[in-house]
């Protein structure tokens, strides 16, 4: 990854020169405006949307402006090296892809176009519980390239137990456990549209792969509690409870032949989703389950982070989801800032919400992460060019991240520091 930044610079210049304009916009704002006309109304308002009136991801993005980069001259910077070590495993750069559910509505190729990307950067990608493909069909995929894990803890605590094993069983280096989200944010876009994509069983592969899930749903059907299948199709219940019970989900084929989606399939995961009643006491029980490093995702304050390492954990995730869920809530970086010296080293903290360049992870690493979530930028690129769309967003990101550290007068990503920044007085 290093000098990553020449390299890309030199490539976009070369191109230009003989009239190859990049299909991905390079510039924030025309990258998402490339986005949304490729996009339909309800992957754009499910993807670009956020809670309420968006001020949270207004807040995130402003939050930048206030912590200026204070470039320092004649230091020998011809050598800036990016990796990082996190939780004893080394890594090329403090770059990841965020876990981004529902990938499909992005691009036909989901996770694997990212794995794609992700194995050509070696920037490793974080596994969403909502994600489109199953995970150790991503792991395969993925090859050497390491990959992280992202939890949503099911209100069953044994479907919860069977993801994380399975992750770790896959070869997932970490677990982030989001915390943000035990329940969908008021997303105004998506609710005006009527939109929700796993009532149409987008999303859910994790758990449709799942044999914890595959026998809730089996007995959700045997019961015939609820809608298990829509009246007018007694067939489909039959078919589903039928394939569950022998362990095998016949998603694609099925898919094909009814609409909607398998009820059952859909109406467990609706059910099994909601986990408003976790408290910290509930931790201990993941220390029983698996013996990765365990991340918190969407911690918010220094209280927090103080509880969450008094329980233990292995790294903090500051992190708003992107304004999903709270309207008017904190700016990410501004969290990142009073966490970090809560923080004061002890864990690692990984960091997203609001980054858009390699100027803005040049800031956050400034004011305390040790890696970041890059979100929907890449996911915009996904949806533009696919696989190679999404590797042009992450590889630009990283090389303005280096041409901003060498000309910041910042020796690599380990000298990164508060000082690189001025910050606002209180
Ligand atoms: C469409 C979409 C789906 C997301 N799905 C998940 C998810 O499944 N799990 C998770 O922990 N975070 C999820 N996130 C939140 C991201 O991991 C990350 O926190 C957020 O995108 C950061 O905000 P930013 O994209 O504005 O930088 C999602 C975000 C978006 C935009
Ligand atoms: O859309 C999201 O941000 C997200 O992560 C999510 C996942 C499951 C249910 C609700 C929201």
């Amino acid at each position: 990854m290093d000098g990553i930044g020449r390299r890309e610079q030199g490539l976009l210049y070369a191109r230009g020169t003989y009239g190859h304009k990049p299909k991905v916009p390079v510039d924030a704002d025309r990258l998402y405006e490339a986005a949304h006309k490729v996009m339909s109304p309800k992957a754009w308002g499910y993807v670009a949307g956020s809670a309420g009136r968006n001020r949270t991801d207004k807040a995130n993005q402003a939050a930048f402006e206030r912590y200026p980069i204070v470039p320092r001259m004649l230091r020998d910077v011809s050598k800036r090296p990016m990796g990082v070590s996190l939780f004893g495993v080394d890594y090329a750069s403090p770059l990841l892809f965020a876990p981004i559910g529902v990938l499909e509505m992005a691009h036909p190729e989901a996770e694997s176009a990212v794995a794609k990307a992700s194995r050509e950067l070696d920037i490793p990608m974080v596994l969403s519980t909502q994600g489109s493909t199953p995970m150790e069909t991503v792991a395969k995929a993925l090859g050497p390239t390491k990959f992280w894990y992202q939890l949503y803890w099911s209100n069953v605590d044994a479907l919860a137990k069977s993801l994380v094993q399975r992750a770790e069983a896959a070869g997932a280096k970490v677990l982030v456990v989001t915390l943000d989200t035990h329940a969908m944010g008021w997303r105004c876009m998506d609710l005006d549209e009527g939109f929700l994509p796993f009532a149409l069983g987008q999303g859910i592969a994790q758990y449709t792969s799942d044999p914890v899930f595959l026998q809730l749903a089996a007995a959700r059907v045997s019961s015939g509690k609820g809608s298990a299948a829509p009246p007018q199709r007694p067939t489909l219940s039959a078919l589903w409870g039928l394939a569950s019970i022998v362990g095998h989900y016949p998603g694609k084929w099925i898919d094909k032949l009814f609409s909607p989606l398998p009820q059952a399939a859909v109406h467990s995961f609706l059910d099994v989703f909601p986990c408003p009643h976790l408290t910290w006491k509930d931790l201990a029980k993941l220390r029983e389950w698996t013996s990765l490093p365990i991340v918190l995702k969407g911690i918010q304050c220094a209280e927090d982070a103080r509880t969450a390492l008094e329980h233990g954990v292995d790294g903090i995730g500051v992190s708003n989801h992107g304004g999903r869920q709270v309207d008017g809530g904190i700016a990410a970086l501004d969290s990142l800032e009073e966490i970090s010296r809560e923080v004061g080293g002890k864990v690692p903290i990984i960091f997203d919400s609001g980054i858009r360049n390699g100027a803005d992870v040049f800031k956050a690493l400034a004011l305390g992460a040790d890696a970041v979530l890059i979100g929907r930028p890449w996911l915009f690129g996904l949806a533009i060019d696919g696989a190679q769309g999404a590797r042009d967003v992450m590889a630009r990101i990283a090389a303005e991240l280096d041409l901003t550290m060498g000309l910041a007068g910042v020796a690599g990503v380990r000298e990164i520091n508060r000082e690189c920044v001025r910050i606002p007085k209180a």
